[in-house]
């Protein structure tokens, strides 16, 4: 599918509330055709800066434009942009149909969509049962349907893994891949690093209103390495180049700058027996505590 790819700049955005300076100096890219994390723990500011990129919330100073403009000069913002804030904003009595109806009208889109939404988010049968019955799960997805009604290519959305099972985020990851595939620009924000790492490409971390990093997922992590368990280790280790290894405990080393397969090849061409073989991807919430500890804010 092709469309406009539309990235979302966020250009020294500050917002104050009275005394209180919740979002400081913020500023990063969110590209199109990737799924992009926003990050930060409890109270960092993320509902506030999503909300100025949205209009919702006015900015103190700076600037957050999507596709070049900000989202009061876009020709179609509801069309542009599909924005997902709080998982419980529906009426108790509505079915999702007529929620979604609802907000079909209010933005101009045929009733047809209604229909298309609840077969692609998966309400075959829940499409006439009213809302105050629903899981937190379903919730998400009437959320995640009515942002996705105008066929936006800009999507924001609000912890969108919430309250999700196992199944559901397996589901919510196939979604927002397919959206970024088609060259759509997603941003979805979080304050789990666990939950969204098998979301997401690119990170956006935030940390008391102010960034901390932002980048791809691979970069912030660094490259992974190996774990290798031997009865040689010794020898293991003196066969591997100076530098790249480092005992990891009895009879286990950590090997850096090479991969699984060229470790146990070298091994072999040495005679050496290796017992376990094991790829240790960065642990990525120790980096997000890391990135966003606070130990000024620690009781
Ligand atoms: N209208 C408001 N008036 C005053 N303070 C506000 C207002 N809205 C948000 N804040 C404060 O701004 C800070 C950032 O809040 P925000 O909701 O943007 O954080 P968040 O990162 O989304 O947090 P969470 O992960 O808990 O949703 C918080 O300290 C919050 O209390």
């Amino acid at each position: 599918m092709t469309g406009e790819r539309l990235a979302i700049e966020v250009s020294r955005l500050t917002k104050r509330y009275g005394d209180a300076t919740v979002v400081r100096d913020l500023t990063f890219t969110v590209a199109p055709g990737v799924v992009t994390g926003f990050l930060g723990p409890n109270g960092a500011g993320k509902t506030t800066t999503m909300r100025m990129m949205t209009g919702l919330v006015s900015p103190s100073s700076g600037t957050a434009t999507i596709g070049g403009l900000p989202y009061a000069r876009l020709a179609e913002p509801a069309r542009t942009v599909g924005a997902m804030f709080d998982a419980n904003a529906f009426h108790p009595g509505h079915t999702a149909r007529d929620h979604l109806r609802v907000y079909a009208a209010m933005s101009g889109c045929p009733d047809g969509r209604v229909t298309e939404l609840l077969d692609l988010l998966g309400f075959t049968g829940a499409a006439d049962r009213r809302t105050r019955g629903f899981s937190t799960g379903m919730r998400q997805r009437l959320n995640l349907a009515t942002a996705l009604l105008g066929d936006p290519r800009v999507l924001l959305l609000d912890e969108p893994g919430n309250g999700l099972d196992p199944a559901g985020m397996s589901w919510l990851r196939d979604l927002l891949r397919r959206l970024a595939d088609e060259g759509r620009t997603v941003l979805i924000s979080s304050h789990v690093l666990s939950e969204v790492q098998q979301l997401v490409d690119d990170l956006v971390v935030i940390r008391r209103g102010e960034l901390v990093a932002a980048g791809p997922l691979s970069r912030l992590a660094g490259p992974p390495t190996v774990l290798v368990t031997s009865p040689d280790a010794a020898a293991l280790a003196a066969a591997l180049p100076a530098g790249a290894v480092e005992p990891a405990g009895p009879g286990q080393l950590r090997v850096r700058g090479l991969d699984a397969p060229a470790v146990a090849d070298l091994a072999a061409a040495h005679r050496l027996r290796v017992h376990e073989l094991v790829t240790a991807h960065a642990d990525l919430e120790r980096l997000f505590l890391d990135l966003t500890s606070d130990p000024v804010a620690a009781p």
